[in-house]
Parts: C-alpha cells; sequence; structure tokens
C-alpha cells in the first residue's frame, strides 16, 4: 500500500457508521459557506464562536485516535499535534486538481493529511474520486467510515475529481511537529473565554448564536456571498421539507429576497412550516431549529458522553466544564 517514496495509508472501516452520522448531523445544522467555490465547511473554532463548543465532544476521541495512528504509521510517534479539524462538504462543481498539502508558503507547517469520509461515492453523491499522482493505490472511491493518510509534501500529489451530483463529506485533518501551530491550544483559549463570558447570560447558554449575516448566502454560479442565491439553513429545512416563517411572514421562499434581510430574520426567533401545517414550537433562529431537526443525531451525542470520560486531555476536561453547566 505504501512505498517509501509516496509514504501513505489507507484505512477500510476506521471509523464507525454511528460516528460518522454524528459528524453528518453536526455539518448540517452548523455548516457555513466554506472556501472555494461549491465548497462548505464548519471547524471546530467556528463551533465554539457559534456557542456549539459542546458539539466539539464527538472529535476528540476521533482527533486522538487519528492522531495516534498518523504517528504510529509515520513512525513520530508523541511529536505531532493537530494544527486542523474541519467538516468539509463539496458540492456540484467542486474539484481540485494536482497538488501537495504543503504547497503555500503559509501552509508550510503541515507534515501530513488526513481524509475521513463520512458518506459514500455512488449513494450521497457522484464524481469526487480521489487521485494520487504517482505509486499506488492510484484512486480511492470514498466510501462512509474510511480514512486516507499521507504526507503533506511533494511525495503525495493528488487532485479530487468534479462532484458532478449530491454533497461529498469529509473530516480533514492537517498534523504538525510545529507546537506553534496546536490548535488545541487556540481551542482551550476560545472555550474558556466562551465559559467566562456565558456565566453572565444564564439563560441560553446552549443556543446557537449564529455567525455574521454572510457565512450562510451561498451564490451558485459566481461563490460571492452577496449575489443571487440562497441561505443555506433555509435550503437545508427545505430539502427536509420545511419552511422557516418569522412571526409573520414566510422566509426565505424567493431568491430576490436581500441576502441581509433574510440573514437578518433567521438570527431572530422563528417557527417552522410543513405544506399547511404550521409547528408550534418556537425556535431561537434557524441554527437552533437546524439543531432540533436532527435531534435524534442530537440526542445520540450527548448520550454518548454523559458517561464516564478519561481524564489527561485537557481539551476534552475544557469541554466537561461546558456540558457540566446546568442547562438554562
Ligand atoms: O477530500 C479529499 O479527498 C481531499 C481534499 C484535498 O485534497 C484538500 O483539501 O487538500
Ligand atoms: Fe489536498
Amino acid at each position: 500500500m505504501a512505498d517509501a517514496d509516496h509514504p501513505r495509508l489507507i484505512l477500510h472501516d476506521f471509523l464507525s457508521p454511528g460516528i460518522c452520522k454524528e459528524l453528518q448531523f453536526i455539518y448540517k445544522s452548523c455548516s457555513t459557506v466554506g472556501y472555494r467555490p461549491n465548497v462548505f465547511s464548519t471547524t471546530l473554532s467556528h463551533l465554539i464562536a457559534t456557542n456549539c463548543g459542546h458539539l466539539i465532544l464527538p472529535f476528540i476521541s476521533v482527533r486522538e485516535m487519528l492522531k495516534e495512528k498518523v504517528e504510529e504509521f509515520f513512525g513520530c510517534e508523541y511529536q505531532l499535534f493537530i494544527e486542523f479539524t474541519g467538516l468539509i462538504s463539496w458540492t456540484k462543481g467542486a474539484s481540485i486538481g494536482w497538488h501537495s498539502d504543503d504547497n503555500r508558503p503559509y501552509l508550510k507547517q503541515r507534515d501530513f493529511a488526513v481524509v475521513c469520509y463520512l458518506n459514500t461515492h455512488g449513494k450521497d453523491f457522484k464524481g469526487g474520486l480521489f487521485h494520487f499522482q504517482d505509486g499506488e493505490p492510484s484512486t480511492i472511491v470514498p466510501m462512509a467510515g474510511d480514512v486516507v493518510m499521507y504526507t503533506a509534501d511533494s511525495q503525495n500529489i493528488h487532485s479530487v475529481d468534479e462532484i458532478t451530483e449530491g454533497e461529498r463529506l469529509t473530516l480533514t485533518l492537517w498534523f504538525s511537529r510545529d507546537s506553534y501551530h496546536d490548535e488545541d491550544v487556540k481551542l482551550i483559549s476560545l472555550l474558556s473565554q466562551n465559559f467566562l463570558n456565558s456565566k453572565e447570560v444564564e439563560l441560553g447558554w446552549y443556543l446557537p448564536l449564529p455567525a455574521s449575516s454572510d457565512m450562510y448566502w451561498f451564490s451558485p454560479d459566481t461563490g460571492s456571498r452577496h449575489k443571487s442565491g440562497f441561505d443555506i439553513s433555509c435550503a437545508r429545512a427545505h430539502i427536509l421539507g420545511f419552511t422557516f416563517y418569522s412571526s409573520d411572514d414566510k422566509i426565505g421562499s424567493s431568491s430576490s429576497d436581500s441576502s441581509h434581510d433574510l440573514s437578518e430574520l433567521l438570527m431572530k426567533p422563528l417557527c417552522l412550516g410543513r405544506e399547511e401545517e404550521l409547528l408550534e414550537k418556537e425556535f431561537d433562529n434557524s441554527l437552533h431549529a437546524l439543531q432540533v431537526f436532527f435531534r435524534d443525531a442530537g440526542g445520540r451525542i450527548l448520550a454518548i458522553f454523559s458517561g464516564p470520560i478519561g481524564l489527561g486531555d485537557s481539551l476534552r476536561a475544557e469541554v466537561l466544564v461546558l456540558l457540566q453547566t446546568p442547562e438554562a
């Protein structure tokens, strides 16, 4: 599978179907417009910044498992730091040509890449095959639970074919030998700030606070956030057959709605309707509604972490502080 010139590892069924589902839930209820056209994403810092710090819990054990595996396979035990963790979704039209993952001056700290597939080619999306330019295997067909690990340098030049249908979701991490780029340090600092601030705000501890208004606005043609398009939280609700309603109007019914007005409305209390029926429950904002939509998966997250959890991980401890705070 790997040779000295192309250090890489492919693991089948490394992530359980349960964790893939939980990460899908988090992605679907929290993602924003991403860094490239037709790409959507969410990061751990983003989850914390939007008052969803408790949703980083399912990532913690997965990150540790992956770090151990990378260190073991590439022979650098206890040397690595996680530089970045993100849920990244590529939709129709997204692709990337031949590149290495450290190919910019500001990416030189990246030593290893790990891509975990959270859904499956042919079933959830079409296109999106991963190719290595040299060495074996040359093509990877994404399957939920499978993981690919490779050095981030020019020994592993790779590309991803254009997505032609559906949405291709990955959990992507980069690892660095440079402690300056340790993601955990930044996350702990963000969590601590939130914790200190939130103590003063008794109500709404767990209610998501949407990010800046343009982060949910998607323009399919240009990738620009302000032209014609749609709000992605509205779109996710629509896919499930729901529409958002403010107290006196239907929200986001036409793409001619101004993105600014629409995003403002989606940050305020709203209700959900399906066909002729208006649901009684009022949600604090659209993200709150989306998180409740996927509550089955959400319930599982809390159940998993309500049991005893090993000590020794400062990030985990920090998140537990969050969870132990009584719910409003
Ligand atoms: O999602 C993948 O399979 C790889 C994506 C990639 O190459 C990148 O983000 O640099
Ligand atoms: Fe890449």
